[in-house]
């Protein structure tokens, strides 16, 4: 390990390989056929054995490491002192320079939201390119960084397709590992929940003009949809998602040159010990932020204060 690198730049490397092995044990889980569904209450709100033994992976991956890391998970699991945690760091990662407003941060300045499984739902009805593994590193309250793993990537693609991949980022340094096909001007597919709708969020998609609405699984599967140019927004009118769902896939987006607001355009803040749910709802853009922030309605700017 490259000890001259800067603490932000290790723990990214970390995560990225940390999420690879979480992506393995993810897969050897769907491939038991043996899920172990829980519900936990609530509108489809369910964990599987691949969302608590992921996150106690990623929890005793990055402790070991770094000990002084803020890390908060949705599973909430105790430190599991026998989870494997020698995944290694990623060279790709280490070959990079901090940018300067991050090369001097410490340990215990960063708070690492983790989601083990988002888009669990999915999982379960087998829709498993919804499925992603999300670690969102934020420091003073915004989203700076993240590793975002799509497990199945590719699992359509036949048996000679490598299977996953890997996208992170860090604001200031850009991300990797995707692929942006551009839009046709005058387009404006928006995409939403498929297992959390209800008649606000429709009636926020349906206020703005769009050219098509798509719904899939996953706060990391859809920023990844607009990030790669499939849908122009992702806009969730609900409280129903939580700062590990929004943490990296905002840092990347920011990375990219995107934004991830509440439905006010307001920012979403990370500090430790914020409450969870983003009370404000969620719209991310690759460009146009703004365009779309003008078009909410009055109704749903109301009923979601930030
Ligand atoms: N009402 C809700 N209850 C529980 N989790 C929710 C709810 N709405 C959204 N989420 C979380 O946010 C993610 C994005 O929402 P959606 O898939 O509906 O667009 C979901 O996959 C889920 O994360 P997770 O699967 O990690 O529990
Ligand atoms: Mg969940
Ligand atoms: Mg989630
Ligand atoms: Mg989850």
């Amino acid at each position: 390990i490259n000890m001259s690198s800067s603490v932000i730049l290790r723990v990214l490397a970390a995560s990225v390989r940390i999420a690879d092995k979480s992506a393995s044990l993810v897969r050897e889980i769907m491939s038991s056929g043996e899920l172990g569904i829980v519900d936990k209450g609530g509108q489809k709100n369910l964990q599987t054995k691949a969302d608590t033994s992921v996150e106690k992976l990623i929890r005793a991956s990055l402790l070991s490491l770094f000990p002084k890391l803020n890390v908060i998970g949705e599973e909430d699991e105790a430190l599991d002192a026998t989870a494997d945690a020698k995944a290694g760091f990623d060279d790709d990662v280490l070959n990079k320079s901090s940018p300067p407003e991050y090369s001097k941060l410490t340990e215990d300045q960063i708070v690492v939201w983790v989601d083990p499984l988002d888009g669990t739902a999915e999982f379960t009805e087998g829709l498993l390119d919804h499925v992603t593994i999300l670690i969102g590193f934020a420091v003073n309250g915004e989203a700076i960084g993240g590793v975002i793993n799509q497990p199945f990537y590719n699992y359509q693609a036949g048996s000679q397709a490598k299977l996953g991949r890997t996208i992170w980022g860090l604001v200031g340094l850009g991300a990797f590992g995707w692929n942006r096909s551009e839009p046709p001007t005058g387009r404006r597919i928006l995409i939403t929940t498929r297992s959390h709708s209800n008649e606000l969020v429709n009636l926020c998609l349906s206020s703005m003009s769009p050219t098509a609405v798509e719904r899939q699984g996953g706060a990391g599967n859809k920023a990844l949809r607009v990030i790669e140019g499939e849908a122009d927004a992702y806009v969730f009118a609900s409280p129903g998602c939580k700062k590990w769902d929004t943490c990296a896939p905002e840092a990347i987006l920011r990375a990219v040159g995107g934004q991830l607001t509440d439905v006010h355009g307001s920012k979403i803040r990370y500090d430790k010990d914020i409450k969870f749910p983003n009370t404000g709802g969620v719209i991310a853009t690759y460009r146009d932020h703004q365009t779309i922030i003008n078009l909410v309605p009055q109704k749903v700017r109301d009923e979601l204060k930030s």
